[in-house]
């Protein structure tokens, strides 16, 4: 890898840090080491394995690779654990009509649709060992046959994967083939955590508010401050970048035209490792959004306070918050809280708010 890293400043190679650079936020040394890799990696066709923890930024990654390989076709990204897996084999391959029963027509299956392009399989550690064996018949042959068809059909795409965790210890374990992971291990890239990279924690939240006031031109956007920002490079990013960019939504739906100080920024990740749901455990600094004063008079005058209560009322401010903002649309406010759409409507249940 040296040698390919030591020349990556050739000119041939400028459009494709270009655009790796374009998808990949951040200047420190370990984010600057994955660029390498990427910018290397990304005009062969060889298999690219992504690793690296939830949230870190693999799909990211596969997307920066599929944009600088030049390839015309589409990227085609598809999580492996989040289909079941009697389903994952037509998703894949696509079927004939009357494959089996519901089969009402012929589907192209995602292999094909990535014809020409990029086919990101994710958490494929997650995919069953029947169907393990077809994906490595189907990278030797460069062929496919759907479901109840017969036909031998071409496929040419580059095949980039992702894994969250270590795939030789389930090949150890017997559940996952070994002649496939040396398949598709041709080009490994670890993605690192977040907290190798708190330095870029600035440049993430620039990007992330610029994206969004690209997306609604009216924006007022929230303001970090230097006490916030250090506060968020202390914190140890279990979600990675998925958990700050929640904290920035938050902050968004929130704090719009305000700045943060850190004790709204300990509420905000408290909330995220809690997943909203209180336990009880103290945050660093200030405890209350907005109105420490009423929590510090509350404190005097009764000795002590419960802080459940206090997150409680925080979490329903932000929903209702969440809730005018999107004008009552719960998956918008979903999405601004970084909440799946099923969570927030329990927590409307629970809670007893009235939409907007
Ligand atoms: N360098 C980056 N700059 C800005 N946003 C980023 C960056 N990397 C990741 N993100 C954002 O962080 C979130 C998580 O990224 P992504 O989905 O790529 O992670 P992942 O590692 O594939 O997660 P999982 O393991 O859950 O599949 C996404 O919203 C993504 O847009």
């Amino acid at each position: 890898m040296t040698n390919i890293c030591n020349n990556l400043f050739f000119d041939a190679e400028a459009p494709i840090l270009y655009e790796v650079d374009a998808h990949i936020v951040g200047s420190s040394p370990a984010t600057r080491r994955m660029k390498q890799m990427l910018t290397a990696v990304s005009p062969s066709d060889a298999p690219v394995m992504l690793s690296g923890d939830t949230g870190s930024g693999k799909e990211r990654a596969a997307t920066a690779i599929h944009h600088a390989s030049g390839r015309k076709g589409q990227l085609v990204a598809v999580n492996c654990a989040a289909i079941p897996g009697e389903l994952l084999e037509s998703e894949l391959f696509g079927y004939e009509k009357g494959a089996f029963t519901g089969a009402d027509e012929r589907r192209v299956g995602l292999i094909e649709m990535a014809d020409g392009g990029t086919l990101f399989l994710d958490e494929i550690g997650d995919m069953p060992l029947a169907l393990q064996s077809k994906l490595l018949r189907v990278l030797e042959s460069r062929e496919i046959q759907r479901v109840g068809g017969r036909e031998h059909i071409a496929v040419d795409f580059r095949l980039v994967t992702a894994t969250h965790r270590r795939l030789t210890e389930a090949v150890a374990d017997g559940k996952f083939r070994a002649d496939l992971f040396y398949r598709i291990n041709v080009l490994p890239v670890p993605v690192p955590p977040l907290g190798d990279r708190l330095d870029e924690i600035p440049e993430l939240i620039d990007r992330m508010l610029r994206d969004h006031s690209e997306q609604n031109t009216h924006a007022n956007l929230p303001h970090f401050a230097m006490d916030a920002i250090e506060r968020l490079q202390a914190h140890s990013w279990p979600g990675n970048i998925r958990e700050l960019r929640n904290v920035v939504d938050r902050a968004i739906v929130m704090f719009p035209g305000r700045m943060l100080h850190a004790a709204e920024v300990d509420n905000f990740l408290l909330l995220s490792e809690t997943d909203g749901a209180p336990n009880g455990k103290a945050p660093g600094a200030g405890i209350a959004v907005g109105d420490q004063d009423a929590v510090l008079k509350l404190l005097q005058e009764k000795g002590a306070i419960d802080i459940r209560m206090i997150l409680r009322d925080m979490e329903i401010g932000m929903i209702d918050g969440a809730l005018q903002v999107c004008e009552g649309n719960v998956t918008g406010a979903a999405q601004a809280l970084g909440l799946q759409r099923t969570t927030l409507i329990e927590k409307i249940k629970k809670y007893g708010i009235k939409k907007p």
